[in-house]
């Protein structure tokens, strides 16, 4: 087929549920991209090593465009202003306790509610509404206390979350259509951490990524890390904690894995707000006008990020050269070429206005200089070997169905869809992948056999390819 489309997504794979892809592909030791490359060129009747050149010259070219990517995190030391300070009050009323909770917070008065300023905390007034966090010691190994956040016609203050939707759209979502919703409070004390996670969507359509806001509540230790692919950031709330009148956050998107450090001293205080797609950019309206104060987001203090991107446009000459290399590979009609997205997505949250980062840059790029897109489902299988003392590392993406997205998300009577495995190359734009340098160790593997369960695979999808 002549002409282009690009295509994304993807499904997360361990290594685990990749050796058990491939044996439900029926893989045997002819999978690697070559292979199927050439097999392609000789149905399609083109030259095998023009195509090479041009797919190595494209992943070089959307390599570099990546390098320029955007940030995945964004965080800042601010200010209650004068005028705001008398408004910005948290009501809080405490979760609904358990039978078990009941005894051991036998004082806390469910039907209560504690009104607190945002700027000055009055820690034992918030105490005396907090119950421990639902999802408990389990799964978290932290004693967070966690008390719901009614959202209330005028809580917490528009011209506080004003000022954090502003520096979210402007540092980290590039102007995207997003709305910041309440979501919970959380209280570490002395020893108390969070282990490494994603935040789970509660509205995976609209999840783009999470807001923390530290409280002014004096503390050591506790910092937040937050990491995508090899880049980790460290937000450390502890040295202008408990400054009364000043409150930090972090803003990042919702496929970073993150945790907080174990708290040392002091009372760590965050706020948490879900930063959610919304369909249309509305309009401040004149009463709106009246109540926001004009913003100087310049007098935030941004964190230091760890690897600071490049970002703004996409230089020309990559742009040209880009669009040279896809129209050469179409030219000669080869069809698709996939690009590996950096970010990961939910199933239904992976639609173009939804695209994070990087990976809304190289879309619209791509949009810009003519393509067709198609966002595609794949699933990329990766195998880190050693033998030897030869490594290898090989990741392999398949098309990828939505039975089999049915089939791996549980659904009743879905079967994993052994038709239609096309192997395509697919090109990782950022640091990640080197798919043209890849060996075809594959078929040696003798890794254990394993059975994944639906259980083992995660709410979010590894993006992936463009065609
Ligand atoms: O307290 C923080 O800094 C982050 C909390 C968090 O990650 C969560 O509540 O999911
Ligand atoms: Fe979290």
């Amino acid at each position: 087929m002549k002409g282009n489309q690009l295509g994304w997504v993807a499904f997360e794979s361990s290594p685990e549920v990749g050796d058990a892809a491939k044996r439900w592909l029926g893989l045997d030791g002819s999978c690697d991209w070559k292979t199927a490359c050439k097999k392609q060129c000789k149905e399609l009747g083109i030259n095998f090593k023009t195509v090479r050149h041009h797919l190595a010259r494209t992943t070089e070219i959307a390599q570099s465009i990546g390098d320029g990517g955007t940030a995945f995190c964004y965080g800042a030391v601010h200010r209650f202003q004068e005028h705001d300070i008398k408004h910005a009050l948290l009501l809080l009323r405490p979760v609904k306790l358990t039978a078990a909770n009941k005894e051991k917070f036998n004082d806390i008065d469910e039907g209560r509610s504690v009104l607190t300023s945002l700027a000055d905390l009055n820690m034992d007034s918030v105490l005396s509404v907090c119950s421990p966090a639902p999802y408990g010691d389990l799964l978290t190994e932290s004693t967070k206390l966690d008390p719901t956040i009614p959202r209330e016609e005028t809580f917490p203050q528009p011209v506080f979350e004003h000022q954090l939707l502003q520096a979210v759209k402007k540092h980290l979502v590039h102007g995207q259509a997003v709305r910041l919703v309440p979501y919970k409070l959380n209280i570490y004390g002395e020893g108390d951490f969070f282990k490494p996670h994603k935040d789970t969507p509660v509205n995976p359509q609209h999840f783009i990524g999470t807001v923390v806001v530290c409280l002014p509540s004096k503390f050591s230790g506790g910092e937040l890390l937050v990491s995508h692919g090899s880049t980790c950031q460290t937000f450390d709330f502890a040295e202008h904690s408990g400054k009364p009148g000043v409150y930090q956050f972090a803003a990042f998107y919702g496929d970073c894995l993150h945790e907080i450090k174990p708290v040392t001293e002091g009372r760590r205080v965050t706020l948490t707000y879900h930063i959610l797609r919304t369909e249309t950019i509305s309009e401040p309206d004149a009463n709106d006008q009246k109540i926001y104060w004009p913003l100087d987001l310049g007098q935030m203090r941004a964190f230091p990020l760890a690897r600071l991107p490049k970002g703004g446009p996409v230089p020309q000459h990559l742009q040209k050269a880009l669009k040279a290399q896809l129209s050469a590979l179409s030219g000669i009609g080869y069809p698709y070429v996939g690009f590996i997205l950096q970010h990961e997505y939910t199933r239904s949250g992976l639609v173009p206005e939804g695209l994070k980062g990087g990976d809304k840059v190289f879309f619209d790029l791509l949009r810009e200089i003519g393509w067709s897109l198609r966002l595609l489902p794949v699933l990329v299988v990766e195998e880190q070997r050693q033998s030897e003392g030869y490594q290898s590392h090989t990741q392999d993406v398949f098309s990828f169905t939505k039975q089999d997205f049915e089939f791996l998300n549980g659904k009743e009577d879905a079967e994993f869809d052994h038709g239609y495995k096309d192997e395509i190359p697919f090109i990782w734009y950022g640091e990640e992948g080197k798919v043209l340098e890849q060996d075809s160790t594959l078929g040696c593997y003798e890794g254990n056999y394993y059975e994944p369960t639906r259980e083992a695979l995660s709410t979010y999808s590894l993006a992936s390819s463009l065609i």
